[in-house]
């Protein structure tokens, strides 16, 4: 991270690229404001930078405004401010940004940054009214449960009061107060959220992640950005905080692991040589069946294209064997340690190539197949969540979608061991759409010069 020690008063923002910076694509401005040490740099640096939550105690302090990049589903630009900076030395409109992120330290109950926060809303509301406003307010690890909650209303409460007593037309600013700590998986939750509101194309990824829940009788399932663990989107049911911290455990899990799966996939030749040992592959001579058509339109409705386990007993004969995920030769199944926070057990990991990429279509989020025509793959993982009585229990299941993005879902075990072919038949199919909406977002803001 690039910073300026010498120079106190912010003029020209600095950029440090954590993902690939380019200035021919319209980017999501994010600003992230509060007092000096409030942990702006640690939030920062522990979402994106995949700085560990202690090594932030050795960050220095910033002096100059950073602008950080980051590309998921939408290219983010997040811009990093020294505590002392205001809106006149920002050196940048207000206008652009469509996210602030007022970060405000649990124990700061004084008024000096309440008094701040709240001058700050006013000029911001005054300045720009649809600015979507978030507080953070953050380090809630530092009190037990009991101070934290009483903190938290305390300032909530503060703040609006003071914006009552402002004048009555800033009462009703919309301002989104949330708890967060770098040490727990509260902050990646509550940064998750405030990425819901800036991608466009939210409504079409829980269509389809509902339809995928649907037809595949997932209990919860989330698309994770997989470098930031944030969720870009969830299907319609409510948000279990358990259920999302036991998902970005495991996709942490296999993040790690991640060197693994590249060294095995980067090589086409050993996925040519090394003979199965996986009793899902298909036998050698299985014919690869392509795919049918990608979705004509991100709107277009993709309840017919999925199938159902438990549709009609028509559908009930398709197994993995049928499924076009599974027609190349399958990888050997790498040794998957036992995670930590699970007591479970893997069910199964392998590293399979996708038919649909291997012809070089449907990459999304605008990855192209790399260079020398190699296909992408999309690893793919599970894990029994209560691996007692056979059948019983949830299963905990991991899919690549796209090179950045992966599907976490629970699943019955009945379910996903009597059906798992179809759950990864309609996990073809979900990856499709989220490509396409992913290649329509990447469309849409290409900038042309
Ligand atoms: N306990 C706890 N400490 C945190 C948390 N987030 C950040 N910190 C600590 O707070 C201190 C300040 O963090 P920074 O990220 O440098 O804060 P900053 O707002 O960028 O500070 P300036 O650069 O001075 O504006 C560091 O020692 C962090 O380790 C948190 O969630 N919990």
């Amino acid at each position: 991270m690039s910073r300026d020690t010498t120079s106190r008063q912010p003029t020209q923002p600095s950029s440090a690229a954590n993902g690939a910076k380019s200035d021919d694509v319209a980017r999501t401005k994010i600003l992230l404001l509060g007092m000096r040490r409030s942990g702006k740099t640690s939030i920062q640096q522990v979402l994106f930078n995949n700085l560990s939550p202690r090594e932030t105690l050795y960050l220095e302090t910033t002096t100059q405004s950073t602008k950080h990049y980051f590309d998921t589903v939408i290219p983010l630009e997040i811009w990093d401010c020294p505590g002392d900076v205001t809106l006149e030395t920002l050196d940048a409109p207000l206008a652009q940004f469509s996210t602030v992120i007022f970060v405000i330290d649990i124990q700061d109950l004084y008024q000096q940054p309440i008094q701040k926060l709240v001058d700050f809303v006013i000029t911001a509301y005054n300045e720009c009214p649809n600015l979507n406003l978030e507080v953070f307010v953050h380090k809630a690890d530092v009190l037990t449960e009991e101070y934290k909650i009483e903190n938290f209303r305390h300032i909530q409460a503060r703040v609006l009061s003071d914006l009552s007593y402002a004048g009555a037309e800033y009462e009703t600013i919309p301002i989104n107060f949330q708890l967060t700590s770098i040490y727990d998986h509260s902050l990646h939750d509550a940064f998750s959220r405030v990425l819901h509101k800036l991608i466009d194309s939210l409504p079409y990824l829980e269509d389809l992640l509902n339809v995928f829940c649907t037809n595949s009788q997932a209990n919860k399932a989330f698309l994770f950005d997989t470098a930031s663990r944030l969720y870009v989107a969830t299907d319609a049911s409510p948000v279990d905080p358990p259920v999302h911290n036991l998902c970005s455990d495991y996709l942490q899990t296999l993040n790690a692991f991640g060197p693994l799966y590249k060294s095995v996939s980067a090589s086409p030749l050993r996925m040519r040589t090394v003979p199965s040992d996986h009793s899902d592959s298909p036998p050698p001579s299985a014919p690869a069946s392509p795919p049918p058509n990608p979705p004509a339109a991100v709107t277009s409705n993709p309840n017919s294209r999925f199938a159902s386990p438990l549709a009609s007993p028509s559908t009930a004969p398709l197994s993995a064997h049928q499924s076009p995920q599974v027609a190349q030769q399958p990888l050997p199944t790498p040794p998957m340690p036992h995670p930590p926070h699970f007591s479970s057990s893997i069910t199964s990991s392998t590293v399979r190539p996708s038919n649909h990429d291997a012809q070089g279509n449907g990459n999304g989020n605008g990855h192209a197949p790399p260079s020398g025509g190699k296909p992408l793959f999309y690893p793919c993982a599970a894990a029994s969540l209560a691996p007692t009585a056979a059948g019983a229990g949830t299963t905990l299941t991991y899919h690549l979608i796209t090179p950045k993005l992966a599907l976490l879902a629970l699943i019955p075990t009945g379910v996903f061991q009597a059906r798992r072919g179809l759950v990864e038949y309609n996990v073809v199919f979900f990856r499709e759409g989220v490509q396409e909406i992913c290649e329509v977002e990447s469309d849409a803001r290409k900038v042309t010069a």
